[in-house]
């Protein structure tokens, strides 16, 4: 019997060859990414020099422009740190934490009144990755911990938010929502 090849990451470099592969094709598969994105086990050497950690709110860091089909960020979120709520414009979104945890909380898109409606809430343990995209709704995410950071590894695709040029000499990060 046939057996399905599971390819799988040894490193960060690795990871980003495959991810870029899997992105040629119009259509791509959640539950693959998700799983090949979950089975690169982090290894801080790798990702250090992309985090960089600010004192009041959490840093997006570009790692890779995915051939210009995706954009790879790596977010790094200081004790406390948080997104508002927000959507992701019609990208796929990935999310995999590297370092730490991230909570999670996912709503409703506002009803008429405008009110926001709470469906679920998780951890997000190290290595694990979340998939969220506007058809699942909205969400937050935040590190509870008052002592340590966290760092995630996100896939945005297509590439909604392209890095800009610096205009202040941080040429590997963009605004954040
Ligand atoms: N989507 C957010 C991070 S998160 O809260 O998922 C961002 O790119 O800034
Ligand atoms: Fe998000």
């Amino acid at each position: 019997m046939e057996q399905t090849e599971v390819v799988v990451p040894k490193t960060l470099d690795e990871l980003i060859a495959i991810l870029r592969k899997i992105f040629e094709s119009d259509s791509i598969n959640v539950e693959e990414v998700q799983q090949i994105m979950e089975s690169y086990e982090s290894n801080p050497e790798e990702w250090m020099k992309f985090a960089k950690f600010d004192q009041y709110r959490y840093t997006r860091n570009l790692v890779d422009q995915g051939n210009g089909k995706f954009n790879l960020m790596i977010l790094c979120w200081g004790e406390g740190h948080g997104s508002s709520i927000h959507d992701h414009t019609d990208s796929h979104c990935f999310m995999k934490l590297l370092q730490g945890q991230l909570k999670e909380t996912l709503f409703e898109w506002p009803d008429k009144k405008g009110e926001m409606v709470q469906k679920s809430q998780r951890i997000l343990l190290e290595n694990k990755v979340a998939y969220i995209n506007d058809s699942i709704g909205l969400h937050r995410v935040e590190n509870g911990s008052h002592t340590e950071g966290a760092v995630s590894l996100h896939l945005y695709s297509p590439r909604s938010r392209p890095a800009r040029p610096s205009t202040r000499g941080r040429a590997t990060q963009t605004p954040s929502r």
